[in-house]
């Protein structure tokens, strides 16, 4: 049985001499592909386009946040890409999010466009340490309402939100969940985190998964061994 969520492996390498030996072992229908800040940086844009080329389904994480024109312009780069998603930050406000939105209005088939709430490497003592006052979980939920009023596709938040945010957004809204570890394996920066399976249950359709996958000895199995806990 295949499993409703997708696991995107984040393919966190210096460069793309780096990626190209575990993409070489994926199969595009099996899994999608996220491309962050340090890959992008190193690789660019050619890189990103060869990904699609293959048929893989590309996240572009490059968490726009910025003025609503430079985003406007951003999301419009990253369409005529061809990546399947892409995000900007939450926080950037109504005004950029729309902008967002507006300037994918013309593709036929424009990337999902997803807003970041507060990153998963944040607990509640980082959120009130930059002047937030309310709680984590409001705050995410304030932020994914936002998101949605401005017309964007869904969010990207830690699974542990999932619930919350499926009530108040509905199921539809596309959720997004970087922060997954396999039980056992190392959390590292990441502070609000779920299981694999955990998340799958809930019906979160994007799972992130980077280091466990991307670190571990034989990274094709680690991520064939999480595929298949998730419809065990
Ligand atoms: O809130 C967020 C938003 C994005 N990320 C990105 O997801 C991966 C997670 O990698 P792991 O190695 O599995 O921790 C990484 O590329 C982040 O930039 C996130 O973690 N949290």
């Amino acid at each position: 049985m295949k499993p409703q969520s997708t696991v995107f492996v984040a393919l966190d390498y210096a460069n793309a001499e780096q990626a190209w030996p575990l993409i070489d072992q994926l199969d595009p229908s099996q899994c999608g592909l996220k491309v962050g800040k340090e890959l992008f940086t190193s690789a660019g844009p050619e890189f990103v386009r060869e990904l699609v080329r293959r048929d893989f389904k590309v996240f572009l994480d490059l968490k726009f946040h910025d003025i609503p024109n430079t985003v406007a312009k951003a999301v419009t780069a990253a369409a005529e890409l061809g990546v399947w998603m892409v995000n900007v930050h939450a926080s950037g406000g109504r005004r950029m999010l729309e902008a967002a939105r507006a300037a994918l209005n013309d593709y036929q088939q424009p990337p999902l466009l997803i807003a970041v709430t507060v990153l998963t490497s944040m607990d509640a003592s980082d959120l009130a340490e930059v002047g937030i006052q309310r709680s984590l979980t409001e705050h995410v939920q304030h932020l994914a309402k936002l998101s949605q009023q401005a017309g964007l596709d869904g969010v990207v938040c830690s699974a542990q939100e999932a619930a919350m945010i499926q009530d108040t957004c509905g199921k539809d809204f596309v959720l997004v969940t970087p922060g997954i570890r396999p039980q056992g394996a190392e959390q590292g920066d990441q502070r609000r985190v779920m299981t694999p399976e955990q998340a799958a249950k809930q019906g979160i359709q994007v799972l992130v998964i980077g280091r466990p996958i991307t670190q571990a000895e034989d990274p094709a199995a680690a991520l064939a061994a999480i595929q298949a806990s998730l419809t065990a």
